[in-house]
């Protein structure tokens, strides 16, 4: 799709900075009364259609920057001399709230096809309350689906193809279309780079392509020497290979499934192979462990170094000791060097890490923005290895880089040769369902984990999330957790009847507190888990008794305070409310706030509001002058190291915080200096993303919302370390969530595709 004709003159940076400035303008929005609409006439002139967008922005359906978005292209067209046609502007303000809700760009035929599911409009809430404040019915407002019946598919694409502020990418408009997908040009550009880069690694050619070649054979050499596997297929062994092989591979596994234990193996091999290979003369690969937050980084810090520890570096060829496998994981952020104010990073094309392996752990996390970025500061040979559960929630910003890889995972698709390559290096058979003739050159570099090696065979919260991820829920299973025949799982309440949400409700709170050990089987004793004995699930009563009885005073040295905050967050980390909304009383907002009342009513915070000891915080913005990170956890603490007017020890209230650059080191905080944080005894499953806790309870609310999804449930269970337990506001609405699956609507997969035929 070419064309020749005007182009806006604005470049991309020039466009970014347009539409956030209009976005800052406060719209002007219709008088009350100036309600009725006729649905022919939306879409006569763009000042009807700029009416209709505002209607829909006051009524919270659309952001204001959405329609700042349309009222830009209108400002773009008009100083080109083109009168906009009103289905340009409304699909601009259309494909603006998609990527406001994660898409990257909006499939004009799906669109058409479902206007109301795929726009998710009007909102459930909307939907719900008929009601305006003043108790009369709410005006007849017309829904995106009403408009869009006007419409067809040939029609969008000769207007959208006939205007001047969109072309196929190869001009600078603000709007690109490619096929039937309508993006902002910004997102299309970040698809386009990771494309580019995932191709470009895809095509090197590698030294260990024969598997006859020395550096081949030093692999092989030590994938047996790294795995010991009786099993007939040993998942993570052909994963090791594949990942080898490739300048850009993808390993993905639900929990526990040994994605670390995997790719420390892979480093140790490669590490091995780089030693025996004459090329390098010994020199090995400069390997950098990144993950996309603070907390995710700490996770993977914890386990790392134990796998690493258990290396058998002596028996590997190539001379690989300790100091070749790094163990400290850093956040991409912090890697790629970013800069307050900016989104633009200090490492970028032209000033490339220093590299040659990049490991990105819980890769689901990461948004298009941040992966392109990721590419751009990747020198053009180095390898990039990304791991994550494909199952898990998508990144909060837009796309879903490691859902979209993975979609053809579970059938692997490995080309005969590759499915060859694989039984030499790994010696042994690839089944035969994996091999596929027609597989693409991206399925040659996605090696899925199939075992769960940290839960038992009989675990409940293993059964529970196969069965939500493979729709399998049904009333066995719900009644085998409500009856607690699982160790490790619980279902504590069901509402039966209408008008007992107050009940179910105080008994999250109830549950909150103690953490409820008596619902579980044996009252949560006895069990043993890898050989050692795990105490009772616990609720927030525990870490706050440890901060009551800390027992620590004026005297007491500092390390003594930080001993005691790295145990309290410990302790915090051993159980966690989760749940699905923000907002009302089953979203984190209404739920925190009835907590700690509880919590205050049981005496065990001295305050349920503002800052107390004992306050859980989670910080909700990057702050790089203080070092804190989205994501991470502190605690208010009160600590006597201020003086009074006499030097007098003098008690105020610290946030302990764990500090991310000295293992079992605190930062302490001054209250006042924090800027954007919530309290956290209850939290999104969202923000508990590449977090576990010991004992996670899901809260579910009593009404379908479109944020309750398969993948919604599947991160919340899987989220829990040990104990699981769940409160359903209702039941047919838990079933109904899991039926319900996120879908991104993107090109990348067929970008991949598309450039390989
Ligand atoms: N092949 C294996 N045989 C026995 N135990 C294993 C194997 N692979 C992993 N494990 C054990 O299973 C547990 C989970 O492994 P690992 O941490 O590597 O998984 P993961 O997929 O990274 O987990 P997470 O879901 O936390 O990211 C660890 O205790 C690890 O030692």
């Amino acid at each position: 799709m070419s064309r020749s004709r005007s182009q806006t003159g604005k470049s991309d940076h020039q466009i970014d900075l347009f539409a956030e400035d209009i976005a800052a303008e406060t719209p002007t929005i219709p008088a009350a009364g100036d309600t009725t609409f006729a649905i022919n006439d939306l879409l006569s002139s763009p000042d009807r259609t700029e009416t209709l967008l505002l209607h829909w922005q006051q009524a919270e359906w659309i952001r204001a920057l959405d329609v700042g978005f349309a009222r830009l292209i209108r400002e773009l067209s008009e100083e080109q001399g083109e009168r906009p046609d009103p289905l340009l502007l409304l699909l601009a303000a259309l494909v603006s709230h998609q990527v406001g809700r994660g898409h990257v760009c909006v499939d004009l035929g799906n669109l058409l096809a479902d206007a109301g599911h795929t726009l998710s409009l009007p909102p459930e809430e909307s939907v719900q309350e008929p009601l305006t404040d003043s108790g009369t019915s709410e005006p007849d407002r017309p829904k995106p689906a009403d408009v869009l019946a006007l419409v067809t598919l040939p029609e969008c694409l000769i207007i959208l193809e006939g205007a001047c502020a969109v072309s196929d990418g190869s001009h600078t408009t603000p709007l690109v279309l490619n096929g039937t997908r309508l993006y902002l040009r910004r997102f299309w550009r970040y698809e386009q780079r990771i494309a580019a880069g995932i191709r470009h690694r895809l095509a090197l050619p590698s030294p260990l392509a024969d598997p006859e070649s020395g550096p081949a054979r030093t692999l092989s050499l030590a994938l047996d020497t790294l795995f010991r596997s009786s099993e007939p297929v040993d998942y993570q062994k052909l994963a090791c290979a594949l990942a080898a092989r490739n300048h850009f591979a993808v390993i993905t596994g639900g929990p526990g499934s040994g994605k670390t234990t995997t790719v420390v193996n892979l480093l140790a091999a490669l590490q091995a192979v780089a030693g025996e290979s004459p090329e390098r003369a010994g020199r090995k690969y400069r390997i950098r462990l990144a993950a996309p937050t603070g907390k995710a980084a700490a996770r993977l810090n914890e386990s790392i170094g134990g796998a690493v520890s258990r290396l058998p570096l002596a028996e590997l060829p190539g001379n690989v000791d300790l100091n070749d496998i790094p163990t400290r994981v850093t956040t991409l952020h912090r890697l790629l060097g970013s800069r307050p104010d900016t989104r633009k990073f200090r490492h970028n094309r032209d000033n490339p890490l220093l590299v040659d392996i990049l490991v990105i752990d819980e890769a689901s996390m990461v948004d298009v923005d941040l992966m392109a970025s990721v590419f751009d500061a990747l020198p053009a040979n180095a390898q990039l290895i990304l791991l994550g559960d494909k199952d898990q929630l998508a990144s909060v910003d837009a796309g879903a880089v490691l859902g979209e890889l993975c979609q053809r995972a579970l059938l692997a698709h490995y080309t005969p040769e590759t499915a060859r390559w694989l039984a030499a290096m790994a010696e042994g058979e690839i089944p035969e369902s994996l091999v596929d003739e027609t597989g693409q050159p991206m399925d040659q570099a996605v090696a899925m984990l199939r075992k769960s090696y940290r839960f038992r065979e009989d675990s409940g919260i293993r059964a529970f999330a196969e069965a939500v991820n493979t729709n399998a829920l049904d009333n066995a299973m719900l009644r085998q957790i409500r009856q607690a025949e699982f160790d490790d799982v619980i279902l504590l309440n069901s509402r039966s009847k209408s008008g007992d949400t107050e009940d179910t409700l105080d008994l999250v709170c109830r549950h909150a507190i103690t953490g409820s050990p008596e619902a579980f089987r044996n009252a949560g004793q006895g069990r043993q888990v890898n050989g050692q004995s795990l105490p009772p699930p616990v609720g927030y009563r525990h870490y706050l008794e440890r901060l009551q009885n800390h027992g620590l005073n004026e005297n007491s040295p500092r390390e003594d305070w930080d001993a005691m905050a790295v145990q309290l967050l410990e302790a915090f980390s051993d159980f966690q409310v989760l749940c699905a909304l923000r907002k009302g009383p089953w979203g984190v907002e209404g739920l925190n706030d009835r907590i700690a009342k509880q919590l205050l009513a049981e005496k065990l915070i001295p305050r349920a509001e503002g800052w107390y000891e004992g306050r859980p915080v989670l910080i909700t913005g990057n702050d790089y002058n203080l070092g804190l990170m989205n994501g991470d956890i502190g605690i208010a603490v009160n600590v006597p190291w201020d003086r009074t007017d006499t030097g007098e020890p003098r008690y105020t209230l610290r946030v302990a915080f764990p500090d991310s650059d000295t293992a079992g080191g605190i930062r302490w905080i001054s209250p006042s200096r924090l800027q954007q944080l919530e309290t956290v005894y209850a939290m999104t499953v969202h923000k508990s993303q590449g977090s576990e806790f010991n004992h996670t309870c899901l809260v579910l609310p009593d009404r379908l919302s479109p944020v309750l999804t398969k993948e919604l449930v599947y991160t919340g269970i899987t989220r829990a370390r040990n104990w699981f337990s769940l409160i359903a506001g209702d039941i047919p609405v838990l079933r109904e969530a899991v039926s319900q699956q996120v879908s991104r609507a993107s090109g990348l997969a067929l970008a991949l595709v598309e450039s390989t035929d």
